[in-house]
């Protein structure tokens, strides 16, 4: 059993080698060559921008998944992405129906401050993250006062689970890190509804 990383109203868990280092160096490649990555514009304060990273949508069900202005499709689930979801269900209880994947090419690739609080997520929604490749900061603080903060290392093969309110009182990001010059690679299994 892993501690929880929150201080309070939260709950953030993270499973270090979920993956051995040769099958995540196997997941890399295959989700790199594989997956149906696309650069993707969204609305941010009104202005359209370029997502500083490569995303993918693929799920067991046609509900999509809006976001930041986007709605995105998902492909159908493949044998990996099966196999990887096998994999974690073992450290968690809850049950996904798609996965979303995000490729930071390198350090110069990030993700803002955000909550996953869309409505198709539902209330206190648990979020499964699991990291292939570069070793990258995961920040996590408080939305109202952006005061507390936690940071977690996402090494390669690990497992990071959102859950709780966490998504209510908490935003999280994965700031650049310039000096980094390898690529990760990002799944996170969600459960969405229509
Ligand atoms: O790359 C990460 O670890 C964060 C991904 C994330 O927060 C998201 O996809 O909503
Ligand atoms: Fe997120």
């Amino acid at each position: 059993m892993s501690k929880n990383l929150l201080p309070f109203f939260g709950e953030v868990y993270y499973y270090p080698s979920i993956f051995t280092p040769e099958e995540s160096k196997k997941y890399f490649s295959l989700l790199r060559e594989h997956v149906k990555w696309e650069h993707r514009a969204i609305q941010l304060f009104g202005k359209k921008v370029m997502q500083p990273r490569l995303t993918a949508l693929y799920g067991n069900s046609v509900v999509p998944y809006k976001y930041s202005g986007l709605e995105l499709q998902p492909l159908p689930m493949t044998k990996e992405l099966l196999e990887i979801q096998e994999r974690i269900a073992s450290q968690v209880q809850s049950s996904f129906t798609h996965v979303l994947l995000n490729y930071y090419r390198d350090g110069n690739d990030s993700m803002g401050w955000h909550r996953d609080n869309e409505k198709s997520l539902g209330l206190d929604p648990a979020i499964a993250s699991v990291s292939f490749g570069a070793a990258r900061k995961f920040l996590l603080r408080r939305y109202e006062n952006k005061q507390e903060k936690v940071e977690v290392l996402l090494e390669d093969g690990s497992l990071v689970l959102m859950k709780g309110s966490t998504q209510t009182y908490w935003e999280h990001s994965l700031p650049k890190s310039t000096r980094i010059a390898e690529g990760r690679i990002n799944l996170t299994f969600r459960s969405l509804t229509a």
